[in-house]
């Protein structure tokens, strides 16, 4: 049995009037033909500009949605065929969501999400009251959600989020809104997840610098296709997304100038009489350039690196529509309409765009912590916090936290 979850040719159709409320519905593709490998142990992410599918998908993943056509296998269960069992293997926690109940307190709140996942008593209220420490709302925890501010909200939908102690756990924007000690230690715990319990995540996120620390590998998708897969390192070498060098020669000779043309550096007089030494390369170039400059005689008046930006190549890569990398030791399958429209309804999925927990009776709608934590239209999950609100995942300045 593959203990990872495998996306294959995933697709999800919603109905749009185009024409207004009076026009024809026509079916659009958010989705169209994903292959994703989330394996344990990993931290994956999913990176795409607004619009581009990355919720839907996390959705589905979450049993939320019932995909049009194509597969997901959560170690060999089927996320249709096998919801259930599926819910009781994941979590998710979505930033631009209320997961909670605002007419419980927080310690209620978790309480009652670990009785859905069958958490035992006595471990439960361990759990609890270390989730509420980690979030820091044990000065908070018998106090009702709904004088809760927001940030408080949110660490408390991260708590209710680790409370099975899932195999998998889904992040949309996990971080949104939270403060920024809260928002390091939600990685920190994320990585320890991923690196010690073995946990696999998926996430996505507006911060690219939390992608670029916490992710091994990233798929980028755009209008529901895949784009490119690599580490952050290998999307930003293929995207000429390069570390900077910038190298001050306060005495510049032919000697120095001929180093510099050998490295392929750019140089540009200063007014002082030195020499600026630019030099943009995939690699940590900075040493052997020194070295040889001051080899060749120069002398060394400044020296500026600057990182290469997850942000720079994923914007190059969700605009130019650059296809096909994929990392060599960790390539899962590049995305394949082709699979998609082969593997067309296998896991027996409705096309129109209905929410996955419609169509149930109430009790189980209610019942199923999936389908509890989630809060799309037509689930039973709380009904009070705001939708999702449409956020840039990349295009934003905001991987400064
Ligand atoms: N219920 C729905 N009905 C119709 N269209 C939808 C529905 N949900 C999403 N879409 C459309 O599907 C596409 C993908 O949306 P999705 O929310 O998955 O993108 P995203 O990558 O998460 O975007 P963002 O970064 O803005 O959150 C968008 O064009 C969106 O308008």
């Amino acid at each position: 049995m593959t203990t990872a979850i495998e996306v294959r040719g995933l697709r999800k159709d919603f109905p749009v009037r185009d024409k207004g409320i009076l026009g024809p519905r026509t079916l659009k593709s958010a989705v169209d033909g994903l292959d994703l490998d989330i394996p344990r142990g990993r931290v994956t992410g999913l990176l795409g500009l607004n619009g581009a599918g990355k919720t839907t998908t996390i959705k589905i993943l979450a049993t939320l949605l019932r995909p049009s056509a194509g597969t997901v296998r959560v170690d060999g269960l089927d996320a249709v065929a096998d919801a259930r069992a599926v819910r009781r293997r994941i979590n998710l926690i979505a930033g631009g969501e209320r997961m909670v109940y605002s007419r419980m307190t927080g310690r209620e709140n978790l309480w009652y999400f670990g009785q859905l996942y069958d958490v035992p008593r006595a471990e439960l209220r361990r759990r609890t009251g270390e989730l509420l420490e980690l979030v820091g709302l044990s000065d908070a925890a018998d106090t009702m959600v709904e004088r809760y501010s927001r940030g408080m909200t949110q660490r408390l939908t991260i708590a209710r989020g680790l409370v099975n102690r899932p195999d998998y756990l889904l992040l949309d924007e996990p971080t949104l809104g939270l403060d920024a000690p809260i928002a390091r230690d939600l990685r920190r715990v994320v990585a320890d997840l991923a690196a010690h319990d073995g946990t696999g995540v998926l996430l996505t996120s507006h911060y690219l610098a939390e992608v670029e620390e916490l992710c091994g590998h990233v798929y980028v998708i755009s209008a529901g296709r895949h784009l490119a897969q690599g580490s952050p390192a290998e999307l930003k070498a293929a995207t000429g997304s390069h570390r900077t060098v910038r190298l001050t020669v306060t005495d510049p000779s032919e000697r120095t100038r001929a180093v510099a043309d050998a490295f392929g550096a750019t140089r540009e007089p200063l007014p002082d009489g030195g020499e600026l030494i630019t030099l943009r390369h995939p690699d940590d170039m900075a040493g052997p350039l020194t070295a040889a400059v001051v080899g060749a005689g120069g002398s060394v008046g400044g020296l500026e690196i600057a990182e290469a930006s997850l942000e720079d190549a994923i914007l190059t890569l969700a605009e130019s529509g650059v296809a096909g990398l994929v990392s060599p030791e960790d390539a899962g399958p590049t995305g394949s309409r082709a699979a998609g429209e082969q593997n067309g309804s296998a896991s027996g999925a409705a096309s129109d765009g209905q929410e996955a927990g419609s169509g149930r009776c109430p009790a189980e709608a209610a019942g199923t912590p999936a389908e509890a934590a989630g809060t799309p239209a037509g689930t039973a999950g709380p009904s009070d916090g705001p939708a999702g609100s449409r956020r840039a995942t990349v295009g934003a300045k905001g991987g400064s936290r």
